[in-house]
């Protein structure tokens, strides 16, 4: 008598297994870990759940009225735009009714954003909507977050310092883009994975395991128009590259750019310029996320001086240069970058 285990149904051409889930994969991970109480696990389906309902409003923007400014400034002076504002929104509220963070920051918040959660372990860096320029016209844009565990007492009202722990205390960093597809890729400190979100099952299914980016590449990433307001030896690393005939590709959007190249193999580069000085984007809630992550990939980020996860900080929205990619690529940059040159910007 045949006896018909159920895994023989795997095989079966009418029922093509869908892969691993996102909370499959969560909870296998886990179990690999003895001490682990499930609170991460529960904050990363949080974040999960926020990037899901965000990707619905971005999906529906131009339908529903989501397009365009919101009519005011964020702390970094910027004019925020409606899905700026929303995406916070979305994500504070995710976070605070998982009840495992005690507090966020947020780019689009000035102070700390105490959940109320006082015995949540964990707080979280976030960039709600990551590439604003690029929200209104159709183009790839993202949610980048950080995690870390409070080192404030559990029960206590968190502080400044459980967010000024260093870019190596982080325990889980990562982003979703929201692009022609939508995709969850982050790390706990170990291997990179990237999630695809299937709208027909509502989940985000594993779509690139263990990521490793390449050793070197042929895409640079930049601000051109810039240009001119970069340091001499950025601009002779630039030459270098079209020299050796690498393709530029710039979205504008942070995120975007930074998972084509980690893909790819490429270098995205946001020198300090006349404008922003101490460079544009921000250390806690896109720099150390991102280089959190591209270490884990194989990649290196720098601020041209130093590996951004050394970056001491010392402010909620300090910003840095950011070089990161390839890292065959970031050798050649840091090649063409004397030490102590790095930031000093061409006078008018
Ligand atoms: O328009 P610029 O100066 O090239 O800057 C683009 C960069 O600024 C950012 O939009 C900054 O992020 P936000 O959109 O979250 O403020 C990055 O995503 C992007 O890489
Ligand atoms: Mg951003
Ligand atoms: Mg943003």
């Amino acid at each position: 008598m045949a006896i018909n285990r159920p895994h023989d149904d795997t095989l079966h051409p009418l029922a093509q297994p869908v892969g691993t889930t996102l909370d499959r994969y969560i909870m296998q991970r886990q179990s690999a870990f003895a001490y682990a109480t499930g609170e991460l696990s529960q904050l990363l389906r949080d974040v999960a759940l926020a990037g899901k309902i965000i990707n619905r409003e971005v999906n529906r923007a131009g339908l529903i009225d989501l397009t365009g400014g919101m009519g005011s400034e964020n702390v970094q002076g910027e004019s925020q735009q409606k899905l700026d504002v929303i995406a916070n929104i979305r994500f504070k509220r995710a976070l605070t009714n998982g009840g495992e963070v005690c507090a966020i920051i947020s780019e689009e918040e000035e102070d700390i954003i105490l959940t109320g959660n006082n015995q949540g372990k964990y707080v979280v860096a976030m960039d709600p909507l990551d590439g604003s320029s690029n929200i209104d016209v159709n183009v790839s844009i993202g949610t980048i977050f950080s995690i870390y565990r409070r080192v404030t007492p559990i029960g206590s009202q968190p502080t400044i310092d459980d967010f000024l722990q260093g870019g190596h205390e982080q325990v889980a960093a990562g982003y979703i883009l929201y692009g022609s597809s939508t995709i969850m890729v982050y790390t706990t400190g170990h291997s990179v994975n990237a999630f695809t979100y299937d709208y027909s099952i509502g989940e985000y299914l594993l779509s690139h395991a263990d990521l490793r980016t390449p050793a070197t590449g042929t895409i640079y990433s930049c601000n051109e128009g810039n240009r001119n307001q970069y340091d001499i030896r950025v601009q002779e690393y630039l030459t270098h590259c079209q020299q050796q005939h690498y393709t530029a590709r710039y979205i504008g959007s942070l995120v975007a750019d930074f998972h084509r190249n980690l893909l790819k193999g490429g270098i995205y580069l946001y020198p300090p310029t006349t404008k922003n000085p101490q460079g544009k984007l921000r250390l806690l809630y896109e720099a150390y996320p991102l280089a959190f992550i591209a270490e884990r990939a194989g990649c290196r980020a720098t601020d041209g001086q130093q590996s951004v996860l050394d970056i001491e900080p010392h402010d909620l929205h300090q910003r840095t240069p950011l070089y990161i990619g390839a890292p065959a690529m970031v050798q050649s940059l840091m090649d063409h970058l004397q030490p102590g040159l790095t930031n000093s910007v061409l006078p008018k």
